[in-house]
């Protein structure tokens, strides 16, 4: 049945590599100039990418207003919150409340649980998507280290659509690196990368395609609203 064989294809990805191929669990590197990641190139294949892309065609995205030394602006992207019951997350200064899990994002978080897990508490529980729509959407230099994510947890990102770079800065003497991050792949941030580097998508002058992002994190849940008693 159609149904059955789309459901397969989240489930089968990589299935035929050795599990050592396929995901790395610490940085691929260790040279401490080098921002502690791992990028796994071709993860998602061209059908699935195709999946995720048509499904993202139907996600509410909004660009919130952020307020900057006391003025209001649009972000520079649209995003989305996908996240477990109890999920809530501040991302920017904006406390974002959990939307459910759509059919096929369902399907990636289950994947990355299963092939980098489980680990009891650190599994992802929620995924802010980014919609990048051209060039001039972007995203500035920042850590995700907000408090209510586990924090020995990793924060993984696919991509899909237009290649953008994404650029690295020590925080400890301004050391940049730079990775460009193409459709179908997987980038994993390991810990402490938070805690010493920030990271950004910048602004682009030429005329891009969109990108979107999927980016998996673990969240405290009811760190923001108590579950209810
Ligand atoms: O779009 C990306 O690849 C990065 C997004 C990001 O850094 C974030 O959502 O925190
Ligand atoms: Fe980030």
């Amino acid at each position: 049945m159609k149904t059955e064989c789309q459901f397969g294809l989240f489930d089968d990805v990589s299935a035929s590599l050795p599990r050592s191929e396929r995901l790395v669990f610490t940085p691929q590197s260790d040279d401490p100039d080098r921002p502690p990641i791992s990028h796994i190139r071709h993860y998602l294949t061209s059908r699935q990418q195709q999946l995720l892309l048509g499904e993202c065609a139907s996600y509410p995205f909004s660009s919130p207003a952020v307020t900057v030394f006391g003025k209001s602006h649009p972000i520079p992207r649209q995003q989305v919150w996908f996240a477990d019951a109890g999920c809530e997350y501040r991302y920017s200064g904006l406390l974002m409340a959990p939307m459910p899990w759509p059919h096929y994002a369902g399907r990636l978080l289950n994947q990355l649980n299963r092939e980098l897990g489980p680990a009891p508490g650190r599994e992802f529980n929620g995924c802010l998507v980014n919609r990048y729509r051209h060039g001039s959407d972007a995203m500035g230099f920042h850590a995700d280290d907000e408090p209510e994510l586990v924090s020995d947890a990793m924060v993984a990102i696919v991509s899909l659509g237009q290649s953008r770079p994404m650029l690295f800065r020590r925080n400890r003497d301004g050391l940049k690196y730079r990775l460009l991050l193409q459709a179908g792949d997987l980038l994993l941030m390991h810990p402490p990368m938070q805690s010493l580097w920030q990271h950004a998508i910048p602004k682009s002058r030429r005329a891009l395609d969109e990108r979107v992002s999927f980016t998996f994190r673990a969240i405290l849940p009811f760190y923001h609203r108590p579950a209810d008693d």
